[in-house]
């Protein structure tokens, strides 16, 4: 939901070493995916583990206004009621996504190849983030989009009578491209089929054959190709959330920097996709264990052990963006109490998050004391093992720089200010009582 609450400045300072156990919350990802594709699906779907942030609760909401029964039924349990694919109702008023990309491109993805008609809104961070990429692929399908200059938000889609199936190879690594287009393609006949030049987080795939869907992924000469057969039964199956490994970063980074920290955090998700924050911090040489690994809801987890240490600079691939892009800025932080130069390339995509978030990184780290280096695709931090602190930051409606600066302020010399820490309750409700549960002074 969009809302213009009061801003709610936190102030995190120097911590005696972290320790216990961090249960962070269920995968961001899964659980926008489960609502909507329990909604697409004949029959109940089953969730547990959901993430209740507001911006999964706004895709839940969402689900409602296009006829699906969303109920929640404890903790995590919630309970969805899907009306079958090419089954959504018109929605009566418009559907609000508040700060979430990841649920308006979905949605839009979702509801564009059913003859309806929708109306989309977000807060004034989603209303300035590009709505082209998925738009313009969905107009492919037949689907009619009426948005003012550059493809903004608000906008209206009219979904496609007679949707037609589309061959699209996405122009920027994108998850949410990617999904919109499958979940479009689920209403068209024949195959529908997507491009990608480097694999993204591949949990729609995942989700679609779990609930009996035909689709397949290879690798081949033009990129990771994904083919869907359009037009399936969508079965309910029962969804375990997995913890969110994007979530997890923050207390992780935590331990990291906060020395004489060891910390545990269980059942972490250790999707391939999603893994290159832990495949970094290992060459930089960060002590995490990875135990229990095992198979759960179709996503292999692991309990993981975290110590501190020390850390030392590595460069960062582009090609590893994808599979670690919300990660860059608490990598950013991290960087800083390193020894050496980090150098994080192929980051330009962090330009059109809930900020730009090289621009708010490189801003508040350098104002706390951070040697910071940017390009219009890359970052590159000249760690020094600590950072000064004492600068107040500013967050922009951006969750994770809020996260990423009061896990900087731990370890500071001086405490770290946030403007706002509002948003953390976009991806992580409990971050302040988890935080201050491991010894983290946060007020
Ligand atoms: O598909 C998803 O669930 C997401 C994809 C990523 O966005 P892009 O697809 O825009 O890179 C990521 O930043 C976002 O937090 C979640
Ligand atoms: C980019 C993010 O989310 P979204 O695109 O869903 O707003 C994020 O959670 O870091």
């Amino acid at each position: 939901m969009s809302h213009s609450a009061e801003p709610l400045p936190m102030t995190a300072r120097r911590s005696g070493p972290l320790a216990g156990e961090a249960k962070v919350p269920g995968d961001k990802s899964i659980s926008h995916r489960a609502l909507i594709l329990g909604a697409l699906a004949v029959g109940e779907t089953h969730i547990t583990g959901l993430l209740e942030g507001q911006d999964v609760l706004d895709t839940a909401s969402a689900m409602r206004a296009f006829g699906a029964q969303v109920e929640r039924l404890g903790e995590g349990e919630w309970r969805v009621r899907g009306v079958g694919v090419g089954g959504f109702a018109e929605p009566e008023g418009v559907i609000d996504c508040g700060n979430s990309g990841t649920g308006v491109r979905l949605i839009m993805g979702a509801m564009a190849t059913t003859p309806i008609t929708a109306t989309f809104t977000g807060d004034a961070s989603l209303s300035r983030r590009p709505m082209g990429r998925v738009t313009d692929p969905l107009e492919l399908f037949g689907a009619q989009v009426t948005a003012r200059e550059g493809k903004r938000l608000p906008l209206t889609i009219r979904g496609a009578a007679d949707p037609v199936p589309v061959r699209y190879k996405t122009p920027v690594a994108s998850a949410q491209i990617k999904s919109a287009v499958l979940l479009a393609g689920l209403n068209a006949p024949g195959e529908t089929v997507v491009v990608e030049s480097e694999p993204t987080r591949d949990h729609t795939e995942r989700m679609l054959a779990g609930f009996g869907a035909s689709i397949r992924s290879e690798t081949t000469d033009e990129g990771h190709v994904i083919t869907l057969q359009g037009r399936p039964e969508l079965k309910p199956q029962p969804v375990a959330v997995p913890r969110d490994p994007s979530s997890a970063a923050f207390p992780v980074a935590a331990a990291l920097i906060v020395p004489g920290s060891q910390i545990r955090v269980p059942g972490v998700s250790r999707n391939p996709t999603r893994d290159g924050l832990y495949v970094t911090l290992l060459e930089m040489g960060a002590d995490i264990s990875f135990q229990n690994q095992r198979e759960e809801g179709g996503e292999p987890v692991a309990d993981l052990v975290v110590r501190h240490g020390p850390l030392k600079g590595v460069t960062v691939p582009p090609e590893r963006a994808a599979s670690m892009i919300d990660e860059f800025p608490i990598l950013s932080v991290i960087a800083c109490f390193a020894e050496g130069t980090t150098v994080m390339q192929g980051v330009h995509e962090l330009r059109v998050k809930e900020s730009d978030r090289i621009e708010a990184m490189a801003t508040g780290l350098v104002a706390n004391g951070a040697a910071v280096e940017t390009t219009p695709d890359t970052m590159t931090v000249h760690g020094k093992g600590g950072l000064t602190g004492g600068a107040t930051c500013a967050t922009h409606l951006d969750h994770r720089i809020a996260m990423s600066f009061l896990v900087a302020g731990l370890a500071s010399e001086q405490p770290i200010t946030v403007d706002d820490g509002g948003p953390i309750a976009t991806s992580f409700p409990d971050f302040l009582p988890l935080m201050r549960g491991l010894g983290a002074r946060i007020d």
